[in-house]
């Protein structure tokens, strides 16, 4: 691949718009756009307002684009989210852009920026993947006036009487740092405040990720940010941001964030770029203001969630959508040999570059996680379309292989897609199936996995049978206990995001393909009240990432005069 250039390069040798040109055939014009520099804007509240209105108005085709179970590179979701929503636009329909903006985490990790790649990126890709409109470190900021303000009350009077043993609010910080996992804080005697363990997760794992994510606006936005449960008082009773008077401070620091940014691609399609929750450790999509947005811009609105269609695609059905009242129209799900070779047998993720196998079998016996992916796709009653993202060591005969997989064996559509390497031109397969997918279907079809209804153990065991393949639930730690007191506190209706690893389906990263005659084992649930949804955690999945020995920060680098190298 020497010869082919890279994210960067082919960023930096686009001519972009200024975006206020870009946006002007969108209805979109200077006093509906707060912008920041030539080529990046925030939509301001009341526009939002007016493109909801519109939406009503218009067709609402959502498609979503979710994968297959990822090699540690990720398969090309992203890639493929702007690479169609780049083809729907050349091939006459009106199509806008959501994603999640990029988390330093991962950027100076292992899987480096999430703008895209090749030629279907979103632009500026170097602000973007970096510090963008400021988003994350207003959501750190607040995230810590919170955890500032609770340790406060706490050590001077604790008239809250909260229970130093049940607070449940940590430190966040936008930075993969294992270090951070777990600490003690309060030390340095009378003046340090109250000894206790802490930790600090990463921002995109807080509950004001999920808040921004969730909330219809400014005011919705407060209201959530209240309800959010930091700790417990000696009787049990949850303790809120409210109650350490928090709310207006926090939801001050958030007055921009919540505003959605607007970007272009490479080929000039508008996209929206707002909220970062991964989909392992949250609930994996952007904000729903970017959605209800775009909506009343375009008849087509491509939006991805991130990891495996166990984690980002079932939490967009069960929570996202029902959270939204939103209808999916066509799921994109997204394969590559690549990942079909990894799932050939179990291996640990780190031991991925160690897949030297090629031809055919080697594909094949990838077959069995992609054909779950697809099982669990149609329980949506959503229509399928696989796309084979092609990367430059695949064979034609390594992809022809997939595609009549998906059309002989699977009868769902499928496509080959080259819209890394080649933009729009190389969507334009994909995107007919997609459309006729979209033509297609009925959308009373849709429907959740579980109903509210459905006790919290129900909704668990629906998600970790249906989704995950396991033979059932075993609630460990304080997994029962947590039941109880989530019934007690009246959140028995709430939505479940299940945070699990994302290297298999299963909650073992070493297991791959589809995982059988395994039990999954949920620790702890504890609420996002603010957000509307419970969240339990299983296996020894990390809220507090950490960065290998050798980190993709280690190839970074700028010069004096700023050109940027490494960043992908
Ligand atoms: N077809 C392709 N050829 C080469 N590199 C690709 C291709 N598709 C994706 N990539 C690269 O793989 C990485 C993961 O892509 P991304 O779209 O972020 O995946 P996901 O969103 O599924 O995690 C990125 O560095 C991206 O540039
Ligand atoms: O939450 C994870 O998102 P990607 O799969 O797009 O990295
Ligand atoms: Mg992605």
């Amino acid at each position: 691949q020497d010869s082919f250039p890279t994210d960067y390069e082919i960023a930096q040798s686009t001519e972009m718009e200024p975006i206020w040109d870009l946006l002007e055939p969108w209805d979109l014009g200077n006093d509906d756009l707060q912008y920041y520099g030539e080529y990046k804007a925030k939509v301001e509240h009341h526009a939002v307002e007016r493109l909801r209105e519109d939406a009503e108005d218009r067709e609402q085709n959502l498609v979503l684009v979710t994968g297959m179970t990822p090699t540690p590179l990720g398969e090309g979701k992203t890639v493929t989210t702007v690479g169609l929503g780049q083809t729907l636009n050349h091939i006459g329909e009106e199509a806008m852009i959501a994603i999640r903006e990029p988390s330093l985490g991962p950027v100076f990790g292992v899987k480096g920026g999430a703008a895209g790649g090749g030629y279907s990126q979103v632009l500026p890709m170097e602000d973007i993947n970096l510090h963008f409109t400021g988003d994350l470190h207003a959501l750190t900021s607040a995230h810590n006036l919170i955890a500032a303000m609770l340790d406060a009350k706490l050590s001077q009077g604790n008239e809250l009487n909260m229970d130093v043993n049940e607070v449940s609010w940590p430190r966040a910080l936008d930075m993969n740092d294992r270090a951070l996992r777990e600490t003690v804080i309060g030390l340095g005697g009378k003046t340090g405040g109250t000894p206790r363990e802490d930790g600090f997760l990463l921002t995109a794992a807080s509950e004001m990720m999920a808040v921004l994510c969730l909330a219809e606006d400014l005011g919705d936005l407060k209201e959530r940010v209240a309800r959010v449960i930091v700790a417990y008082d000696d009787d049990g009773e949850p303790v809120t941001v409210d109650d350490i008077e928090a709310t207006g401070p926090v939801t001050m620091l958030l007055r921009d964030a919540i505003k959605p940014n607007i970007v272009q691609t490479i080929e000039g399609t508008p996209a929206f770029v707002h909220g970062g929750p991964f989909a392992n450790i949250a609930h994996g999509t952007n904000s729903l203001i970017a959605d209800k947005a775009a909506f009343g811009m375009g008849d087509y609105l491509v939006t991805e969630a991130g990891f495996g269609s166990d984690l980002g695609a079932e939490k967009f059905m069960n929570i996202v959508c029902r959270l939204g009242d939103m209808t999916p129209n066509a799921v994109v799900l997204v394969s590559s040999v690549r990942a079909l070779k990894y799932h050939g047998q179990d291996m640990w993720p780190a031991d991925f570059d160690a897949i030297e196998e090629s031809g055919i079998d080697a594909v094949e016996r990838g077959f069995e996680n992609l054909d779950k992916h697809v099982e669990n796709l149609q329980k949506f009653g959503v229509p399928v379309v696989v796309a084979v993202n092609r990367f430059p060591e695949d064979s034609d005969e390594e992809v022809q292989t997939v595609l009549d997989h998906c059309r002989d064996d699977l009868d769902v559509r499928a496509a080959e897609s080259t819209v890394f390497a080649e933009g729009s031109e190389g969507g334009v397969d994909l995107a007919e199936r997609v459309v006729g997918a979209v033509d297609e279907n009925d959308p009373e079809d849709f429907t959740h996995l579980y109903e509210d209804e459905a006790s919290i153990k129900e909704k668990i065991e629906t998600v970790a049978t249906e989704v995950y393949g396991a033979d059932g639930v075993n609630y460990t730690g304080s997994a029962e206990d947590d039941i109880e007191r989530m019934e007690e506190l009246g959140f028995e209706e709430f939505p479940v995001c299940l945070s699990k690893t994302f290297h298999s389906l299963s909650d073992d990263a070493s297991k791959k393909g589809a995982p059988e005659d395994w039990t999954l084992e949920v620790r702890e649930i504890y609420p996002s009240a603010g957000a509307g949804f419970l969240v339990a955690l299983t296996g020894d999945v990390l809220t507090m990432p950490g960065l290998p020995a050798d980190p993709a920060a280690a190839d970074m680098d700028i010069d004096a005069d700023g050109n940027i190298s490494g960043l992908f």
